[in-house]
């Protein structure tokens, strides 16, 4: 029968993301179901779990809250970095491996550790979500028998059985491996219990050996009012249905980024490539992965290069799926060995160092993994450091490659900087002809406003002389009529006056009739009328 027990990292086997011996919570199919639920809601819980327990980690990087649709989780309370250790708590309390995973003593088992808790310990216990399913019926049975030897009437009884059926699937529920594979046997830990699954977790839970506490450490940035997330499960990487299938046990549906909406069909894709690859490492280091429902076919690498290909094409995958934790120290792990096989050993180192550091975010500095990514760097900076002689050539094919790299740039510099003299040059040209055409430009418009000036200024001039010859028409027009209405009322003969006229120039004949204009007396004007045709008869 299948064991109830979270996975933790630090059971992941230093070789291969799928030879984990991971302890995974699992339901007795075959168990009498009651009803599952979140009792928590009903309690009063807050966010830092008022009890009595030196393990419980009180943390202001995140707070409890009820979500819409997961029961209770842990929400960051602000901003926190990839690599902080979110929480670092001790067991509520543990059980001993020697205690089956699935056998009916199990259940006394759990009744029994419960047992030495204050009753704040057991508040925060019991506020706990819990599967019933996750009770089997032999567990059961063993409850009942158990109690029967209590004193209970009988209609206490049917609460008792319930209560305790409860209280085993509690722990069935939320616990979790402790030590390597199960050796320390599985424990509770109250803030990891509050932990909500989705395929692209944010944080990475571990078994520290060292101090005993259960962590979490961000293995990417996590905004704050961001859900805090592990993942139940080992294999990320399979299709969402077999995901599906595998986290049945815990009784909901995964509805995170991988599974629906739209970026599901994409993660799928790259999910199955990942799938892929995963497997051609498992065979290449003889370490199987548990069998899933759909076996693969893959295409095995046919060289060193091509191996050391596909653990990058790896990294790349996971990286950009946003599966940065232990799956990725693992796949940077395959990128080194197989580079230094490749004979790429400062990729190699450098891989070994990303494994590092990417180990390190998901498990802290403290605990060291068996056979840890960082024996493996420490392997290769060894060698490294010694004449090892794939360093050697590595290292004067990259002084050639730099010495190559460094003549193409000097050859690039300088064609720049001729293009660039060129372009200068160029424009400089371009700004002078420019400056010359609109120097030209303006000469023209020049001559054009002079011409225009020059022929307003004649025309006005023509228009001017016209009126003025107008005007000494008109004037002598009117100094004729004076003369002859002059001659008219004085009774001078019409004839002798049309002569005196022809006779007359424009200016006597106007000085005449303003002269006449100016006489009172019409004897005057006839004297004057006949001393000028004397005048002109003369
Ligand atoms: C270990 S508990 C996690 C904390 C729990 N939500 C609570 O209220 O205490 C596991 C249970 O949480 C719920 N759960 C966890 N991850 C979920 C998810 N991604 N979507 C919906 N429910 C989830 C399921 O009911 C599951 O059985």
């Amino acid at each position: 029968m299948p064991e109830f027990t979270f996975r933790s990292a630090q059971q992941f086997s230093a070789t291969t993301m799928d030879h984990r011996k991971m302890k995974r919570l699992s339901m007795d199919m075959d168990g009498i179901r009651i009803d599952s639920g979140h009792p928590s809601e009903a309690s009063d819980i807050t966010s830092d779990h008022d009890n009595d327990n030196d393990s419980l980690s009180t943390s202001n990087l995140f707070e409890l809250r009820l979500t819409s649709t997961k029961g209770f989780g842990l929400v960051a309370t602000k901003e926190i970095l990839r690599g902080t250790c979110v929480t670092s708590e001790l067991p509520l309390f543990t059980l001993p491996p020697t205690v089956s995973h699935n056998g009916p003593e199990r259940a006394l088992a759990i009744l029994k550790a419960l047992q030495p808790l204050t009753t704040t310990q057991l508040d925060a216990y019991t506020a706990l979500h819990y599967n019933a399913r996750s009770v089997n019926l032999p567990m059961r049975e063993a409850i009942r028998t158990h109690l029967l030897s209590k004193q209970y009437t009988e209609s206490t009884l049917e609460t008792a059985v319930k209560d305790n059926i409860i209280k085993v699937a509690i722990f069935n529920t939320n616990c979790v491996s402790t030590g390597e594979n199960s050796s320390l046997g599985s424990g509770i830990f109250l803030n990891f219990s509050r932990a909500n699954h989705s395929c692209t977790p944010n944080v990475e839970n571990c078994f520290n050996t060292v101090t005993g506490c259960e962590t979490l450490y961000a293995i990417r940035d996590i905004a704050e009012n961001e859900e805090i997330t592990v993942s139940y499960i080992d294999q990320l990487y399979l299709p969402v249905e077999e995901r599906q299938h595998a986290l049945r046990r815990w009784e909901f549906k995964c509805d995170c980024s991988a599974c629906e909406g739209p970026d599901a069909e994409e993660s799928a894709h790259r999910r199955r490539k990942i799938e892929g690859l995963t497997e051609v490492f498992a065979r290449l280091e003889k370490k199987p992965r548990p069998p899933t429902s759909s076996p693969l076919r893959v295409h095995m690498p046919k060289s060193v290069g091509e191996k050391s290909e596909f653990a990058e094409d790896l990294v790349a995958l996971l990286k950009e799926e946003g599966l940065v934790g232990m799956p990725l120290a693992y796949a940077l792990r395959w990128a080194s060995k197989y580079g230094l096989e490749a004979g790429k050993c400062l990729a190699a180192l450098e891989f070994a160092r990303q494994a590092v550091e990417v180990e390190q975010t998901c498990v802290g500095d403290v605990m060291k993994l068996p056979d840890s990514a960082e024996a493996w760097l420490n392997k290769l900076k060894g060698m490294a450091a010694s004449d090892d002689k794939r360093f050697k050539a590595e290292r004067e094919r990259a002084r050639k490659e730099q010495e190559k790299e460094r003549i193409k740039n000097e050859k690039e510099e300088a064609k720049r900087e001729k293009d660039e003299a060129k372009r200068l040059e160029k424009e400089a040209w371009q700004k002078k002809k420019a400056e010359e055409v609109s120097q030209m430009a303006l000469w023209v418009a020049e001559a054009a406003r002079s011409k225009r000036e020059r022929e307003v200024s004649e025309s006005e001039a023509k228009t001017d002389a016209k009126k003025k010859k107008e005007a000494a028409k008109t004037a002598l027009k009117k100094a004729r009529r004076v003369v002859r209405t002059s001659a008219e009322k004085t009774e001078v003969d019409d004839v002798d006056v049309e002569r005196l006229l022809a006779g007359l120039g424009a200016e006597e004949t106007m000085a005449l009739a303003e002269k006449l204009s100016e006489l009172q007396s019409e004897s005057k004007v006839w004297e004057t009328l006949h001393e000028e045709m004397a005048k002109k008869r003369y």
